[in-house]
């Protein structure tokens, strides 16, 4: 395939970007397409290519790129100012939308990344409850801050990094890390550090290590764990909110965190971040309590304006129409790899799907790191050369939109046969 102009963009990149890129997952080997523009479910490159979209930025762009209501109400948002430092009503328009959605949400703190709002929600549960310690799953990304960046999953993972250099072990030492969906390595863990955690963080559906869904019953388990000890359970939704249920994935398991954070569609494809949860913990943040959290560009009117016009758009039939494109996918996977005698399993729940390249069960990250990634990256070659684009490693997810329609599904099977085919 055509990729001359994005090699040469690059090299010039290099000389002043960090590998090229601004964030690790953006890389791959030898050298990422440069895009020129989006629209709808499609990226299109500075070489002429065309792709079918199932990266979607991460995640955020579940309307698909270029959305016209986000993209009039950001415009007449920019002619009225794009920063003010002072409250706005708009604020509170889409802290009440989110209260309204999502079971746990009292209140609302926006910030401007799901990096912050997690650390956020950690200083907050440490200092709610004088305790230090935290309890982390094996894999789980929350974000690049130094409380998390441990056996972590994403980019830190993908590229052999899960625990970074430069974080002081003091700053990780009170990071309890534990296989997902296994009880009794969380029962050993509270019962060896009776009264010292204060909160257990996790992803309801394991988005940063492929797609791991929890065992049956495993998120109530967490709940009532966490209640009878007095740990507070933060549900990181940042890839799971809006996306499994209006509600998230608290919605669709029913099952209620204390806190949770935010971020992706949230922002319609630009910037941010929530904490919300229980009135009674939220507000011992600053300035209401000592807690303290803070941003110049917190609830920035460009990014509240695409949240408030993004969830408008997510009714019923978005949620019926992404469940259904994502199943397709993930039949095709699941038929077409056993056709070519190609060991995999599959996953997917609401607009998220992967295939692993894996012969077992994938329960946990140890399972998921047994994956055949060489496989993968020939298996996401072969898709690219069809104009098909899904994130380009083994432990990331896949997503789809309302653009995806039954035409794009059609052409996105026909690109899963052709790149089956040329897989050993
Ligand atoms: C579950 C989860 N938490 C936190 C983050 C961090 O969010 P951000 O990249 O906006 O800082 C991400 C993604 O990056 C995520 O997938
Ligand atoms: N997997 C990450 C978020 O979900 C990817 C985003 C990034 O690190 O750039």
């Amino acid at each position: 395939m055509k990729l001359e102009k994005s090699k040469a963009l690059f090299e010039e990149a290099q000389k002043y970007l960090v590998k090229g890129v601004n964030s690790p997952v953006r890389y791959f080997k030898p050298y990422p397409f440069f895009v020129q523009k989006a629209k709808d479910c499609y990226l299109f490159d500075v070489d002429g290519n065309k792709y079918i979209d199932y990266c979607l930025a991460y995640g955020p762009m579940v309307l698909g790129h270029a959305n016209e209501a986000i993209i009039n109400a950001v415009k007449e948002q920019l002619e009225l100012g794009t920063a003010y430092g002072c409250p706005t009503e708009k604020e509170i328009i889409l802290a009440k939308e989110v209260i309204n959605r999502v079971p746990c949400a009292e209140m609302v703190r926006f910030v401007n990344s799901g990096t912050e709002a997690t650390m956020s929600a950690i200083r907050l549960a440490r200092g709610v409850t004088g305790r230090k310690k935290i309890i982390k799953f094996d894999g789980a990304y929350h974000g690049a801050h130094d409380y998390v960046l441990v056996k972590s999953g994403s980019g830190a993972l993908t590229h052999g990094t899960p625990n970074s250099p430069g974080i002081p072990e003091e700053t990780t030492k009170n990071t309890i890390l534990v296989p997902f969906n296994d009880e009794e390595a969380i029962e050993k863990v509270i019962k060896d550090n009776k009264d010292e955690i204060a909160c257990l963080i996790v992803e309801p559906v394991m988005g940063n290590v492929g797609c791991i869904l929890p065992k049956e019953g495993y998120l109530k388990f967490l709940r009532e764990i966490t209640e009878e000890n007095g740990i507070i359970l933060i549900f990181d939704e940042v890839i799971t909110g809006f996306r499994l249920a209006k509600g998230g994935a608290q919605e669709y398991y029913g099952v209620i965190p204390d806190l949770a954070t935010l971020g992706k569609i949230l922002g319609g494809g630009f910037p941010i971040g929530a904490i919300v949860g229980k009135k009674e913990i939220m507000e011992q943040m600053s300035p209401s309590g000592p807690i303290y959290q803070a941003g110049t560009f917190n609830g920035n009117p460009v990014s509240i304006t695409a949240g408030i016009e993004t969830l408008k758009q997510l009714d019923d039939k978005f949620y019926k129409e992404t469940t259904k494109t994502a199943e397709k996918l993930a039949n095709c996977l699941r038929e077409v790899s056993e056709r070519y005698n190609i060991p995999a399993k599959v996953y997917n729940i609401a607009s998220m799907f992967q295939i692993y390249f894996n012969d077992k069960e994938v329960l946990n990250y140890e399972i998921a790191k047994q994956s055949d990634t060489e496989r993968f990256m020939k298996y996401f070659w072969n898709l690219l050369e069809n104009g098909v684009f899904v994130p380009p490693s083994q432990f990331e997810c896949c997503f789809t939109s309302i653009k995806h329609n039954d035409e794009v599904v059609e052409k996105t099977m026909n690109a899963i046969e052709e790149a089956f085919k040329n897989l050993e």
